[in-house]
């Protein structure tokens, strides 16, 4: 039985891909194989020796160790775009909700009592409070052409927008994918001066924190509106609040609530709810299920954010899988090891990612604990896996 530790919940479309017959799946657990969670904050929590993998069933990984993963061998797998679409409904969302006042008006029309020639009468005066502006013919600047970016530049064009968009890593597949009405913005500071609009799809890592701060907001258009469905530390709030007090910006529309900005006039604030559709929870659950099951069951690593792709198909042989650091000689020495045991490589595999690298190697036999060990001890050897032979028929539930 392989144990699936839980945090957060987890679609059943992801738990019911997860066969009850091989796998025990719980929110405690001892000795799990692998860690399945959404935005639980992983960081300070300790990691038991027996996790393999770990799965996040979202997108955004900040809330994961992944660098101490990686030095421990173990793949991190998120979903890419599988909760894209649910973000960039959202995006829209926001943007209508600041340019039309809505969240005011409904504070309004909520708050309206009495008779209907009375109702009527507070209507039609209290309304010229909340006249807006509307989409088409506005600038949105997208910082960040990723999955969701790109559904939210695409979107605009269709609302009538003139979208500019910045990607310092834009993927060739992601081009194919945007409107040719998107037009490239020559870096960040470009978008935010030229945009009514500027939308926020980039992760939260030590490049981009705080990477919306008072300089880049001062060059911002009057009136602006900045809209965060990325990760409240992207930008630097304090400067945020600023630019509101001043004007500079006339909203900030954020996924994200804190302390700082609750109450704060122009401030409109969502409980973190981007990828919370049936759709897309159950399209992140089934995503990383597949990829922690084809993991622990064939040692195939796909969609992980710290180590390579490497898929082989499973043959006869026993197979073993193993992380390790990406410095010269390593394979040599773990074939080595095999050979002495008189163990012959059938099919073998090694790829490398940055400073990690992944072998999966098949053999004619069973590889016995005592070599297991011997190959564990190899310097830069970060995790080995003896993956049973039961081949699995994981298959991808999404493709973005
Ligand atoms: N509010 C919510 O519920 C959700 C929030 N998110 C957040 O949105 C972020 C983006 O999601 P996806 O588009 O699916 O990710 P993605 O990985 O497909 O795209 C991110 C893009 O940001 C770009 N990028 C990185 N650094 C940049 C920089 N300095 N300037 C401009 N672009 C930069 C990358 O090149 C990449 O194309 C996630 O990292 C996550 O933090 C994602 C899903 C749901
Ligand atoms: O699981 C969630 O609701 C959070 C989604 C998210 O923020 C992400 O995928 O990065």
């Amino acid at each position: 039985m392989y144990k699936i530790l839980t945090y957060n919940n987890i679609s059943v479309a992801g738990l019911e891909r997860l066969a009850r017959d091989r796998y025990e799946v719980a929110s405690e657990i001892q000795h799990p194989d692998a860690i399945l969670l959404r935005s639980f904050d992983l960081h300070g929590v300790a990691i038991p020796d027996s996790v393999r993998c770990i799965g996040r069933a979202g997108v955004g990984v900040n809330n994961i160790p992944v660098e101490e993963c990686s030095r421990r061998g173990i793949p991190v797998f998120n979903a890419p775009g599988g909760n894209a679409n649910a973000v960039k409904e959202l995006v829209i969302a926001g943007m209508l909700l600041a340019a039309r006042h809505i969240c005011e008006a409904w504070d309004f029309a909520r708050s309206l009592s009495g008779d209907d020639e009375t109702v009527s009468r507070a209507v039609e005066q209290g309304k010229k409070r909340f006249a807006g502006t509307e989409l088409a013919g506005k600038t949105l600047g997208v910082l960040g052409l990723g999955a969701v970016g790109v559904r939210v530049a695409n979107a605009a064009v269709s609302l009538g927008m003139n979208v500019i968009g910045f990607d310092p890593a834009l993927t060739v597949d992601r081009a194919w994918e945007l409107s040719a009405s998107v037009s490239r913005a020559a870096g960040i500071d470009d978008s935010i001066a030229r945009s009514d609009f500027i939308s926020l799809h980039l992760p939260l890592n030590g490049e981009t924190r705080h990477m919306i701060g008072a300089a880049r907001l001062e060059a911002a258009k009057k009136g602006a509106v900045l809209l965060n469905f990325s990760r409240a530390g992207i930008v630097d709030e304090p400067s945020v609040c600023a630019a509101l007090d001043e004007g500079r910006l006339s909203a900030y529309v954020s996924d994200f609530p804190t302390s700082g900005l609750m109450g704060r006039k122009g401030v409109l604030l969502l409980p973190h709810l981007g990828a919370s559709t049936a759709e897309a929870e159950d399209n992140c659950a089934a995503m990383v299920a597949d990829q922690i099951r084809d993991f622990l069951e064939n040692g195939n690593i796909r969609n992980s954010v710290n180590y390579p792709t490497v898929e082989m198909p499973r043959g006869e042989g026993h197979r073993i899988g193993v992380a390790n650091e990406n410095v010269p000689n390593r394979v040599s020495q773990i074939s080595a090891a095999l050979g002495e045991a008189n163990l012959n490589i059938l099919e073998l595999v090694n790829k490398s990612r940055g400073e990690y690298a992944y072998t999966l190697i098949d053999l004619n036999a069973e590889v016995p604990p005592t070599v297991m060990d011997r190959i564990r001890k190899i310097p830069g050897v970060l995790s080995v896996h003896s993956i049973s032979n039961h081949p699995s028929s994981a298959t991808a539930a999404f493709q973005d």
